[in-house]
């Protein structure tokens, strides 16, 4: 499992070791982590190390420090490195250390902008090293021109941010224009939140995770997302003696004259997923269009009440005039079992849900939802703060909250939050969130009753919800980023996707089985 943090909580774990005077040691292990992700990222390009070019855009702070003691690190190795003091000060030593590396300093100032604006863009590599941690808002003044400047201009070599990219929020993952696109983020201590959503991550490219000596002093991370190991432990598996019932219903209550496709897409996703049986409720005319599609699912057009399941699904292809369905809807949330709720059914459900029913918007269904609640949100608010914004639907509704995107969140209502990032934007076409909405009531139906499974992982009761929506937004990803690989990186259908997720689930069931999950993956790459 990988974990995050806000700025504060690493901030915080370096407090004893700054107390026992082991700030520079720190930084030296921040800045050592840093040049040998650099050296790395060349060496796999095929880049020349001796004579590379390294441009270190230095803030002031601490992070420029880092940046700093790197560039004498690169220096040393005998690239051409030159440090852009981009504040009205300098961390001393870090300067001092390039000097010594024989790095050349260059002071920004509006008149040389240009001329360093082109050097960095001629650069094998560009390291981002203006704010971290301690920054409050976004880049400005002459900063904030030199790396619109750098970001416009067409740059030959590749970009490193220095523990995040300079004007991207730690705790929230907002962007504040404007931001340098990094390849890589070498972030130190542990992942900051920020990185793992939206709109942050869309800035940081690949993350990678730094020791420095602070781990133990780390609190429960603020931020969970679950890695192939995490998913091998959490997903069902049949015992010798299973037989369809007992391996979980799913009723689903999906589809209508208007968007009858959407009832097939669930039930293929949910039917991919390992569920028992499906049950599908609604309209004689989608009900005949499941039956010829998937002829495995049991149809019927009758009631919530007259139907034995694990768990529901409710809500995708509904529109507001249709009745019948939506009265089906809210009779499955009050039930009392499981629900996912996705798409029409969100409109149509009581303001306070317990925390087994997962709301499944998109960013603007949820904004749609604020305005329902009281709380107006457009869907340019939702984007630009995404991690606020699920958790304040969850804790408002008291639900799961599960926010699609290219960084899928999931917010439980007391307080978890899961990112996962698995798929690819071939995923963003019609009917792909039926399926994954299928794919999340198949695992509620089966694993909805399995707490044990969870605090295994430390995931204890409420949170629970969370993980398995996470568990189902991780697989419907990786099913869509195969399905994709399948035609070398071409488009999909929704109906791939569902196709392509029981050899993703084989494959990932597989490390259960040879214990890959005790691999520590702190020092990997995240994806
Ligand atoms: N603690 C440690 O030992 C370790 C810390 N580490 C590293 O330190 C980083 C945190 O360092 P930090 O606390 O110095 O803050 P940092 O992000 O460099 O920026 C603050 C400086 O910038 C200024 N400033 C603020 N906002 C601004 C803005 N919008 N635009 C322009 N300027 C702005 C602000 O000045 P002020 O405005 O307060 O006068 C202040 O001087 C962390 O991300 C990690 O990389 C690692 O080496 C491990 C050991
Ligand atoms: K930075």
């Amino acid at each position: 499992m990988i974990s995050a943090y806000t700025g504060t909580q690493v901030r915080a774990a370096e407090e004893p070791l700054l107390a026992d005077g082991l700030g520079d040691v720190l930084m030296q292990r921040a800045a050592h982590g840093l040049a040998n992700a650099v050296v790395n990222e060349l060496r796999s390009r095929g880049s020349r190390l001796n004579g590379a070019r390294v441009v270190v855009l230095a803030g002031k702070g601490n992070n420029g420090g880092d940046g700093l003691f790197a560039g004498a690190f690169l220096a040393a190795r005998g690239m051409r490195t030159t440090a852009v003091l981009t504040g009205d000060a300098a961390h001393q030593a870090g300067l001092a250390a390039l000097e010594r590396a024989g790095g050349r300093v260059q002071r920004l100032t509006d008149a040389g902008l240009p001329d360093l604006a082109e050097e960095a863009a001629r650069a094998d590599v560009v390291i981002d090293a203006v704010l971290g941690t301690g920054a409050k808002g976004g880049l400005r003044g002459s900063a904030a021109a030199l790396v619109q400047a750098v970001t416009d201009a067409h740059r030959r070599g590749f970009v490193v941010a220095c523990d995040l990219p300079s004007g991207v929020d730690a705790d929230t993952g907002e962007a504040a224009a404007p931001i340098l696109p990094a390849d890589l983020t070498v972030t130190f201590g542990g992942a900051k939140n920020g990185l793992l959503a939206d709109p942050g991550a869309d800035y940081a490219g690949r993350v990678l995770v730094v020791p420095i000596g602070i781990e133990k002093h780390l609190p429960e991370p603020s931020l969970h997302r679950l890695e192939d190991a995490d998913m091998a432990r959490l997903l069902p598996h049949p015992s010798r003696r299973a037989q369809k019932y007992s391996r979980g219903v799913l009723g689903v209550v999906a589809g209508s004259e208007d968007y009858p496709g959407a009832a097939v897409l669930a039930c293929r996703g949910a039917l991919a997923a390992g569920v028992g049986m499906v049950r599908y409720l609604g309209p004689p005319s989608v009900a005949d269009l499941v039956r010829q599609s998937c002829p495995e699912v049991v149809c019927s057009t009758g009631t919530v009440a007259g139907n034995r399941v694990q768990a529901w699904l409710v809500g995708s292809g509904l529109g507001p005039g249709d009745h019948d369905q939506l009265t089906r809807a809210r009779d499955a949330i009050a039930s009392g079992l499981p629900v996912v709720a996705d798409a029409g059914a969100l409109p149509a459900l009581p303001a306070v849900l317990p925390p087994h029913v997962v709301l499944t918007p998109h960013a603007g269904e949820l904004a749609s939802l604020f305005q329902r609640l009281g709380h107006p949100e457009d869907r340019e608010a939702v984007e630009a703060g995404t991690l606020a914004a699920a958790r304040s639907a969850a804790e408002r509704t008291g639900a799961t909250v599960l926010l699609k995107g290219a960084t899928t969140l999931v917010a439980a209502p007391q307080g978890a939050i899961f990112s996962q990032a698995d798929g690819t934007p071939w995923l963003a076409t019609a009917g792909s969130g039926d399926v994954l909405a299928g794919v999340i009531g198949a695992l509620l139906a089966q694993a909805g009753d399995d707490a044990g499974r969870f605090s295994e992982l430390g995931i204890f009761a409420d949170a629970r919800w969370a993980a398995i929506a996470a568990l189902g937004a991780a697989l419907h990803g990786q099913a869509g980023t195969a399905a994709s690989a399948s035609v070398s990186g071409g488009p999909i259908t929704a109906g791939r996707v569902a196709e392509a997720l029981p050899e993703i689930w084989g494959k990932v069931s597989m490390l259960s089985k040879y214990g890959a999950w005790k691999r520590n993956s702190r020092s990997q790459p995240l994806r």
